[in-house]
Parts: structure tokens; sequence; C-alpha cells
């Protein structure tokens, strides 16, 4: 599909302009949007359909997403994409997206483009927020100064549900934004009819005395473009001129923008920081935030947790058997269907309903922005020990899935804080462990659900954050950049962005347990009931899986879990950590379980889980990122220490606290 279009709009501006919100809504797609710079690490295309002028044709154009870039003087990776994407791919047209609440830093970039003399326009965004700040911009005066043509939007508005709940709010809808989607698309749409012609495919169609009638939009400089000073684009010094630039946009805001008198964001945005990054109370509301949040999802999952328990277990369970029977099916493929794939499979979804309530409250505190709040409150923590503060989105990115968290420590310019971010990430608690968890303290711990949740996810944060401070003391020795914390007002989030966010993340869980885990089970299935020479066993313990794990099991006797079978399930949680589930779920049966996990080695058996090398997928990305098996290996095996280590200390201190009776 990509290879057919005819044209190329590549979306360049600030981070946290909404670029990837134009890009889904031209696009149709669901890329990841969120309310912190930096949310983009790598180019993505989508593609939407036009009609070609004076005829039926339809013409597709590709559309790119890049990340966001202060300026064409890149500094990291995911910089040097976008600049590098603008410069050497020769877009067809640049919109360039400025977020119009913040016109003074945007246009920076504005510049530099102008200077690369590709064909843009300017998507002006953000129009709903100046608007409901009176704030008044008079776009004509302003493109004529800039000489590029701009189109005032509101990138969420239109099919977006949250601006239907703002206006509900009494909010004003915005007149100047309304259609203004459609009215950039028509325009991009123009100056790709012209300017291609012009400049593209059919240099024939310039008549060499240059005379072409000029390109319908008004203010479009194409005769300035050269398409060889593209070529060049890597000799300029973009900074060269800065403070120049900067007194030229000074005079353009000061000549075309009329403040608002309410600045609603700035004060909203204010008022709610007084409080949430507070240096005293900003961290025990962190605290309590994700103590409710655990507590929810363990109350109001837990209910539907148990229907689906019931359903596996009993219904489902007892409708294979009975069908199985009355069809005369062999024992082993009842046992497989019953024993394998329902127990291994059914033991992950069970904990579908809390990992949704948890995805939740995660998204949410991503999409309103409280999520930077966080980062910049642990900035200072981090900037002691000598990482930069930004390391902080990765992890919070940790939080979910450590593969994109991973991927995201692109951000870091300075490659001993990249390795350093790689090399903590993991230790943040990602969804496929909650259902270790979930297990474990429905059973052992459920009194205290949400502390205990609570303890194991700040133990990782406090493991990441100390491990940070001594690999760069250690091997990744070195300056760290400064970073200034940029906080983007509170927003709401756009529902249906966020209602897709949820949906895409809890379905990637389901999907990964009707595939992963559904092989992962089939195979411990196999592996707990047949020996070396693949006849079946009576005694699990003698099985393939029996041997080996009672070999390697002592190593786990000074943490407490030296059984076999919780031995086992910490292999196969290296294919997806959900895999443990499925393992112990297949493994044992629930007196056995009850018996040889007391509440302290199951406190740690978590704390190892939570610390010990990532799954595979996020071991890969870690080689990749980190582009050395040496260093990769490096990792894991750290990883693995600490946690061992750690449910080490846990264990004996558990023991130590139930012999003297205090529990
Ligand atoms: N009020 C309002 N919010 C918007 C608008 N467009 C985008 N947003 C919000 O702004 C935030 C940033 O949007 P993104 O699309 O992720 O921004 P981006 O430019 O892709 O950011 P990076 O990928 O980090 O460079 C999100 O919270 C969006 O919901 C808009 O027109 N009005
Ligand atoms: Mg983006």
């Amino acid at each position: 599909m990509a290879d057919l279009a005819k044209y190329t709009i590549a979306l360049a501006g600030n981070p946290n302009s909404g670029k990837t919100t134009l890009f889904n809504r031209l696009t149709k797609s669901n890329q990841k949007v969120g309310n912190w710079p930096g949310v983009t690490i790598e180019k993505k295309v989508g593609n939407y359909t036009k009609t070609k002028p004076g005829t039926e044709d339809k013409e597709i154009v590709n559309v790119v997403d890049l990340p966001g870039i202060y300026s064409l003087t890149p500094y990291s990776e995911e910089e040097i994409i976008a600049r590098n994407y603008i410069v050497d791919e020769n877009p067809d047209l640049v919109i360039n997206i400025i977020d119009a609440s913040n016109l003074e830093r945007n246009l920076y970039l504005t510049f530099q483009l102008k200077k690369l003399g590709c064909p843009m326009i300017i998507a002006l965004n953000m129009m709903d927020e100046v608007e409901q700040n009176g704030t008044k911009i008079d776009f004509d005066k302003m493109s004529e100064m800039l000489g590029v043509p701009i189109i005032p939007i509101s990138a969420i508005e239109g099919k977006s549900f949250s601006a239907k709940v703002a206006k509900l709010m009494g909010y004003k809808s915005s007149k100047i934004a309304e259609g203004g989607i459609e009215r950039l698309i028509g325009k991009a749409n123009d100056i790709l009819d012209h300017s291609f012609k012009y400049f593209g495919d059919n240099p024939e169609a310039i008549p060499a005395s240059g005379q072409k009638e000029p390109i319908s939009s008004e203010s479009f400089e194409k005769k300035k473009f050269d398409p060889s000073l593209l070529k060049h684009a890597d000799n300029i010094d973009y900074d060269e001129h800065s403070a120049e630039i900067y007194s030229e946009i000074e005079k353009i805001v000061s000549a075309t923008v009329r403040e608002g008198e309410k600045q609603v964001q700035h004060d909203r945005t204010k008022k709610i920081d007084g409080i949430l990054t507070n240096k005293w109370l900003g961290i025990p509301i962190f605290l309590v935030v994700m103590f409710v949040v655990f507590q929810l999802s363990f109350t109001v999952g837990g209910i539907f947790t148990d229907l689906i328990d019931v359903f596996f277990n009993e219904t489902l369970a007892g409708f294979v058997e009975e069908w199985f029977t009355a069809a005369g099916t062999s024992d082993w493929m009842t046992d497989l269907v019953i024993n394998g794939i329902i127990a291994g499979v059914g033991g992950v979804l069970t904990f579908v309903p809390q990992i949704f309530i948890l995805f939740v409250f995660l998204t949410l505190m991503e999409d309103t922005g409280y999520m930077s709040r966080v980062a910049f409150l642990l900035d200072r923590i981090f900037t002691k020990i000598g990482l930069s503060g930004k390391s902080f989105i990765p992890l919070i990115l940790g939080f979910g899935c450590s593969v994109p968290a991973v991927m995201a420590a692109r951000t870091l310019d300075n490659e001993m804080d990249r390795k350093t971010t790689i090399f903590i990430t993991p230790f943040m608690s990602c969804g496929a462990r909650l259902p270790i968890y979930a297990m474990f303290v429905g059973v052992f711990f459920s009194a205290y659900y949400g502390l205990t949740m609570l303890f194991l996810y700040v133990l990782g944060i406090l493991v990441a954050i100390g491990s940070a401070w001594l690999l760069k003391k250690t091997i990744f020795k070195g300056p760290s950049s400064p970073f200034i914390m940029e906080l983007p007002p509170y927003r709401f989030p756009d529902l249906y962005t966020y209602a897709k966010h949820i949906w895409e993340k809890t379905r990637g869980f389901v999907i990964r347990a009707g595939t992963i885990i559904f092989l992962a089970s089939v195979l411990i299935w196999f592996l707990q009931g047949y020996d070396f020479s693949f006849s079946a066993v009576e005694d699990s313990a003698e099985s393939i899986l029996g041997i080996v794990g009672t070999a390697i099991a002592p190593i786990f006797e000074p943490l407490g879990f030296g059984d076999w079978r919780a031995a086992m399930s910490l292999f196969t949680g290296f294919i997806a950590k959900e895999a443990v589930v499925s393992t112990i779920e297949i493994l044992y049966t629930p007196e056995d379980f009850e018996m040889l996990f007391t509440p302290v080695v199951a406190l740690a058996f978590m704390v190892f889980t939570l610390l010990y090398l990532p799954c595979l997928a996020a071991f890969a990305t870690i080689k990749r990122e980190l582009n050395s098996w040496k260093l990769s290996i490096l990792a894991a095996a750290y990883q693995t220490a600490i946690a061992y280590i750690a449910a080490f200390i846990v264990y004996r201190i558990g023991l130590l606290v139930v012999e003297s009776g205090i529990l």
C-alpha cells in the first residue's frame, strides 16, 4: 500500500504539540498519544486517499508521524530520526504542527524548517485551549509575516468525545477550529497537486522561463524552493542566528497575538500542581494514589476474577469432561485440554479484570499529564545519583511492558544514561507480572492486597534507583546531561483515544494468553507428563520437568522455594512472565500450593519474579538497543543476581518476623 503512494506528507513539530493526535485522525490509526514530551520515538507511516483534481481517480497520500523535535540540530536518537527524515527523504509537504498555546517556543523550529525551503504549511493546533483562554490570534497576519499558510485546528475535536464533554461542561466550542482538519487536508491536497507537478515527477511541465501559474495557495513560497538546497542541509548551521530568530518570533507574536484574560489551563494546572508536586506532599500522594489503584483493581476486578475462575475451572472444565467422555476421547487428550490448556490459559485469563482496571488508571495518569509530575518529583533523586530525570519516562512505560519502555530510552541523548536506563527499566513491574502477584497475594495476603502490591511496585522503583546509582558509579560512569523537565498542562484525555488505548492493551494481554501462553501450557503439560523416553509417567516428579526441576531446585532452597515446581515456573517465566502462573496452575494441586508456600515464601517468590531477568521479548529488545551480547547478558545476570539477593533478604527477614511472633 505504502509503495503505491503518490505523495508523502511529514508531520513535524515540537514534542507534545499533537502530531500523533492529528496523524491518528488523518490516517484512522491508533498510535500512542500521551500528555508528555517524547511519546513518539519512531517514525510511523499511515495514509489517506484523495481524489485527483478534475478526475474520479484516487491517489494515496502517505502521512509520516515523526518524533517531536525542538530544533533541527538533533541530540538524541529520536530527534535524529525526525530531522533526517525531513532533510533526507524530501517529503512532498511538511505540516508543521504548532502548539498555539506555546507559540514562542514552537515557532523556532518553524523558522528552521523554512530555512530548508521545503513546501510547508502550519497547523496551529490546540486552538480549543487558546479559545478557552480568550486569546485572539490574527492568523492572516501571522501567515503573511511568516510567509507560510496557517490553518488553525484542534486535533482532538471532531469525533472526540471529550470535546463534547468539555462543551457540556460549559466550554465554548471552538469556532475557528471547526472544520479545521478538513481545511487542513484541503489545503495540503491543494499544495500537493500543484507543488508535485511543479517540483516533482514532471520537470518538463515547468516552462524554462519559470513563469508557471502561481500555486493556488497565495502565501506559499513555491518560487523560493530550491530542491538542491536540501542536499546541502547538512551544512546549514541551524542555530547560527538563534538570537535573531527569537527577536523575529517576538515581533510576530506581539503583532498577532492578544493574550486572553483567563489562562484557564495555566491557572488550573498551577492550582493542581500546588498540591500534586508539593515538595513534601508529592510523593506521599503518589503512593496513596497507587495504593488506591491497586486496592480498586483487587476489589472491583476481584468480583469478575472470581466469576471467570468459576467459568474456567468448573463450567468449561466440566463441560469439556462430559463432552469428551461422551465422545470417547482418549484420557491423555482430556487431560491435556483440562489440566494443560484450560488450567494454563484460564489461570492467566482470570486476571484480565484486574489488569484492565490497572490499565484504566495508569493510562489515565499518563494522558492527563500526572505521570510527568511523578517524573518531576523523582527528578531530584535522579539528579542526585547522576542520572537524568528524563530516564523516568522509560521507567513509567515499564509499568506497562518492558519492550517499548526499553526502546523509549532512546530519548536520552547521553549514551551512559541511556545504557543505565536500559539496565534498570525491567525492574519496573510490567503488566505481565501482575497475574503472578495477583495469584499469590489473593491466596496469602488478601487482607493487605493494596499494600502488598504497593510494596512490590515501590521495591521495583527503589531497586531501579539504587542500581542506577551503582551503575553510574561503576561501568557507566560519566556526567549526565542537564534536563529541564517540561510539565505539560493538565488535560482531559481524549476519551476516544483513551478508551482505545485501554482496549488495545487489554486485548494484547488476552491475545498473549491465547497464543504464547497457550503454547507454553501445552509444552509444560507435555514435559510434566512424560519422561525422557517419551513415555507417560504417573508421578510428575519423574517427568522431564520433574527431573530437571529437582536438579536445579536446590539453588532456590535458601530463598524458601526449593520445590522443583516453583523452580521450573521461573524458567518458563522467561518465555513470558504470565507463564509462571500457568506453570503453577498446571503443576500444583491447590492443596500442595498452599502447603508448600507460606506467606513468607510467597513474598520472597514474588520479589524474585519482580526483579529477575525479563522475558524473552524484553531481552531481545535490550540486546537490540544495547547492540551488545556482552552487555545484555551482563544486564540479565545482574538482574537475576539482584533478584536472588533481594528474595533472600525478604525470606530471612520474614522468617525472623514470624519466629519472633510479631505477626
Ligand atoms: N486540548 C487539546 N489537546 C490536544 C490537542 N491535540 C493534542 N492534544 C493533547 O496533547 C497531548 C499530546 O498529543 P500527542 O499527539 O501525543 O503529541 P505529539 O506531538 O505526538 O507528541 P510527541 O510524540 O511526544 O512528540 C495529548 O494529551 C493530546 O490529547 C488539541 O487540539 N487540543
Ligand atoms: Mg507523537
